[in-house]
């Protein structure tokens, strides 16, 4: 039974959903915060259940020797090294939609909070002072909402803000002008916003492009007297030179959520009279924290019962439907590569896979990812269905796709097909009782089972060579499991699989490489 670890505060509802759907599952919500612990017990647990506190850091994805799975019960990733997780073959997953709304809500709350003095005022108040005149705030209507990121959350809160009455303009390259028109918000550029803007609303993922977004010189382009909201993540403002900004008046208050580092126990911004801070509260609302934790045991026992992969940041998607039919050709694909891939010695251009027949109708991401992970396989020590593509892509190597109805005399055929910089090789395969099985090697029709350990050879086509190659193989003690024989015509190139029970060792190889007319001979193994 496969072990989760659920390391953060989640919803206990995941535990029940491990617990129905065969997961055996320890629920430590403390855990993530002490790593010398968990790099300590990680090593147990096939899957790992995060929100922000755990670290996923490249040395616990290190000691991680069994995960096969992170699952993220909320949005922002950067909490998880995907690097690491992705060379280690671990899906990472999270749960992009389930906690949106609060988020948003979360944000539109803070704005109000800060354009009308609330946290000070109700300090002041519960203190026995009724100062009246010193919380003199500003309303929203006809204020210009200047959203940075207008994705699911910043889509939300621009959706408000409009309901507020609010001018709704929005920074973001990959936002559409038909979304914006849909949204009822206008498309302007970065340098627009900050001039137009009362209110600055941050959205966006930190990266590398969005890392001090709003730096000291973009603050400095601020309309004087603005507000700044950052329920995004820490990182996105320059938090020295928005305290600088505030100090000398130009900004006129920040609501902070997020921070740069977390928790933040100690920040120079605290205690700021124009600051408003709440610690990281943007999802913790019952309904968001229900819905990423039934989301993110769902979608991770799928992935660990079933196979099914959703919402994952470094694995193509495969439905709990998908995830059946496809395990066959999974493993097709796989082998297809591995045997392509321990017959290429030289540096592999390109990959090509067609499908043919019946498969070409499914999901073939999945399949695709196998069959560049098992030609990769015996070059590479660290390789899996995970970063296979990267690898592929990073070394330039490129992958070719093709789809065909028909299959010949086959329901499926998944063909690949080798470039290297001396070769060009083809070989395909089929599904038969559920089983791959091999159907034509370099253009040579054959029938053959994969088998652990087996013998390839090329020949030319001339008698005598099957009895000495028998006698070569029964000398050495390599017993013969079953043999198979191709040849594109006769006379002419002729191909032999040969499974044995045994590894064919380097001495049997040279001695099968000494005989007349064989022009190759490997040992390959599956
Ligand atoms: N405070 C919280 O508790 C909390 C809760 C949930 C999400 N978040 C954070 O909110 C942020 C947004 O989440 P989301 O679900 O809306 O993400 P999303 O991916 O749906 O939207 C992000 C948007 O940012 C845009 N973007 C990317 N780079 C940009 C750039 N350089 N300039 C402008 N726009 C850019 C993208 O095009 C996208 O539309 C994330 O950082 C997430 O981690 C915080
Ligand atoms: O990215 C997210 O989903 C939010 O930052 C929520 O983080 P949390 O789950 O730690 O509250």
């Amino acid at each position: 039974m496969p072990k989760v670890l659920v390391s953060d505060a989640l919803s206990e509802t995941a535990v029940n959903i491990f617990k129905e759907r065969g997961v055996d599952v320890d629920y430590e919500p403390s855990l993530g915060k002490d790593k010398d612990k968990l790099l300590s017990v990680i090593g147990d647990y096939d899957g790992l259940a995060v929100r922000s506190a755990t670290k996923a850091t490249a040395p616990i994805i290190e000691a991680a020797k069994n995960l096969k799975v992170i699952g993220r019960a909320g949005i922002g990733v950067d909490n998880i090294d995907i690097k690491s997780a992705t060379a280690a073959g671990i899906v990472v997953m999270n749960t992009p939609y389930g906690n949106a709304i609060t988020t948003a809500e979360h944000a539109i709350a803070m704005m109000f909070a800060l354009v009308r003095n609330i946290p000070q005022a109700n300090q002041s108040t519960h203190a026995g002072k009724w100062e009246k005149s010193a919380f003199m705030g500003a309303e929203v209507f006809g204020k210009t909402l200047g959203v940075i990121g207008c994705g699911n959350i910043g889509s939300i809160v621009a959706n408000r803000g409009v309901g507020l009455k609010m001018r709704v303009i929005a920074f973001d390259p990959f936002l559409t002008e038909e979304r914006a028109v849909e949204l009822g918000v206008e498309k302007v550029d970065i340098g627009d916003l900050l001039k137009r803007a009362d209110i600055v609303t941050l959205h966006t993922p930190l990266t590398d492009q969005t890392r001090n977004i709003l730096g000291r010189d973009n603050l400095a382009v601020l309309k004087k007297g603005a507000f700044v909201v950052n329920c995004a993540r820490g990182g996105l403002v320059d938090e020295a030179a928005l305290k600088d900004a505030l100090d000398e008046g130009r900004i006129a208050g920040a609501a902070l959520d997020v921070y740069e580092t977390e928790p933040a126990t100690k920040h120079p911004l605290f205690g700021h009279p124009k600051v408003v801070a709440t610690p990281h509260l943007g999802a913790s609302t019952r309904e968001a924290q229900e819905n990423v934790a039934i989301q993110i045991a769902e979608q991770m026992a799928d992935y660990l019962i079933r196979g099914a992969v959703s919402n994952s940041l470094n694995s193509p998607s495969v439905t709990a439907e998908e995830a059946p039919r496809l395990k066959p050709f999974v493993s097709l694909a796989d082998k297809l590569g591995l045997f392509a891939g321990q017959l290429t010695q030289t540096g592999v251009k390109e990959i090509e896979i067609s499908y043919e027949g019946e498969v070409s109708e499914l999901n073939t991401k999945p399949l695709t990812a196998a069959a560049v992970a098992g030609v990769l396989k015996p070059m590479l020590s660290e390789v899996n269905v995970v970063n296979a593509p990267v690898l592929a892509k990073e070394r330039g190597i490129s992958i070719v796709e093709t789809y065909r109805d028909d299959a010949d005399s086959y329901d499926s055929v998944i063909r690949l097909r080798i470039v290297t910089e001396q070769q060009d090789r083809t070989v395909s395969g089929t599904i038969f009782g559920a089983l791959p099985r091999i159907v034509e090697i370099k253009g040579v029709e054959m029938e053959a089972a994969f088998a652990p350990h087996m013998l390839y050879t090329t020949n030319e086509d001339k008698p005598g060579f099957i009895g000495a190659l028998g006698q070569t193989l029964g000398a050495a003690g390599v017993n013969i499991a079953t043999f198979n024989l191709g040849r594109s015509a006769p006379g002419e190139g002729a191909i032999a699989l040969v499974a044995v029970d045994d590894p064919v060792s380097d001495d049997v190889l040279e001695k099968v490489r000494a005989l007349p007319h064989v022009t190759q001979a490997a040992a390959l193994s599956f």
